[in-house]
């Protein structure tokens, strides 16, 4: 059952200088779904992650969250309303162990700023232990809460990347954009990957993920929204978008006969 979008965006664009990396784009995602955005390199998809995400303005166009409007809102501000975010090149503290990393990511469910955590007030205890037993609990969701107390410098790739995914999932959103998940993961940590973003969605969250992997796109996406120089040239299914003829030609660089 297709429920209602929870995320619109409409007539997104962006121009750095001469160069049009968004040009009017146009998508939507619902609940529970799991979207990918696909594209050749430089076709935009970073931009607009950025863009959802608050990182950088649009130059025209909005975005929309349970039809609030959050374009231009601060990134942490649009991380309260509920969309969090992993990062192509992983930004893991490596003074940290891997608890204390998810820990980071509950920091906008609680009041208490960095100065009042100095002083060790009673809430401030609660709210630590708080964050604490959530960040346990993210670290099961993504199957490693054995590794809690291991340093981070020790792990291997496809654990950080679940390190990232639980602390993403500890601000308790609604929806969690991935970008480019699979990067540098060999075949058994992007096996398992995939299983943990299916028993996340069954739990109900939604995602958002840019991919280069081919085989993990079309095989566990529910739609494929396609990027070429700023354009959104196409949107589908896994079969619509491994048939659709401008896609092949994007990617293979040249004109395929219709
Ligand atoms: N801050 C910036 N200043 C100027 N140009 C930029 C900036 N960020 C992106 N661009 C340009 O915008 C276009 C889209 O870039 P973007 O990084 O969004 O593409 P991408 O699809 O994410 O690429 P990749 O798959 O290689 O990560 C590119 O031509 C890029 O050079």
């Amino acid at each position: 059952m297709i429920s209602d979008p929870i995320l619109e965006i409409k007539g997104l664009t962006k121009s750095f200088g001469g160069v049009l990396a968004i040009n009017n784009v146009d998508f939507h995602v619902s609940e529970k779904e799991i979207v990918a955005i696909i594209g050749p390199n430089g076709a935009g998809k970073t931009t607009l992650f950025n863009m959802i995400t608050g990182v950088i303005p649009p130059s025209s166009g909005y975005v929309t969250f349970y039809r609030r409007k959050i374009t231009r809102m601060k990134p942490f501000l649009i991380a309260a309303e509920g969309i969090t975010r992993t990062f192509q090149n992983m930004q893991i503290f490596e003074n940290m162990n891997v608890v204390e990393n998810v820990m980071t990511g509950t920091h906008i469910r609680f009041r208490t700023g960095i100065l009042h955590a100095g002083f060790r007030l009673p809430h401030v205890k609660r709210e630590e232990s708080q964050a604490f037993e959530i960040a346990m609990e993210c670290l099961d969701m993504v199957g490693i809460r054995h590794l809690a107390y291991e340093e981070t410098k020790s792990l291997p790739y496809g654990n950080l990347r679940l390190v990232e995914i639980a602390r993403a999932a500890a601000a308790n959103p609604k929806m969690i954009l991935l970008d480019e998940p699979m990067a540098g993961l060999n075949p058994e940590e992007s096996r398992q990957l995939v299983e943990v973003i299916r028993r996340m969605r069954s739990d109900g969250m939604t995602f958002l993920f840019i991919e280069h992997d081919m085989e993990t796109v079309m095989n566990i996406s529910d739609r494929i929204i396609v990027l070429d120089y700023g354009e959104k040239i196409a949107e589908g299914t896994p079969e619509e978008i491994y048939m659709n003829k401008r896609v092949i030609s994007a990617y293979l660089g040249e004109e395929v006969g219709s």
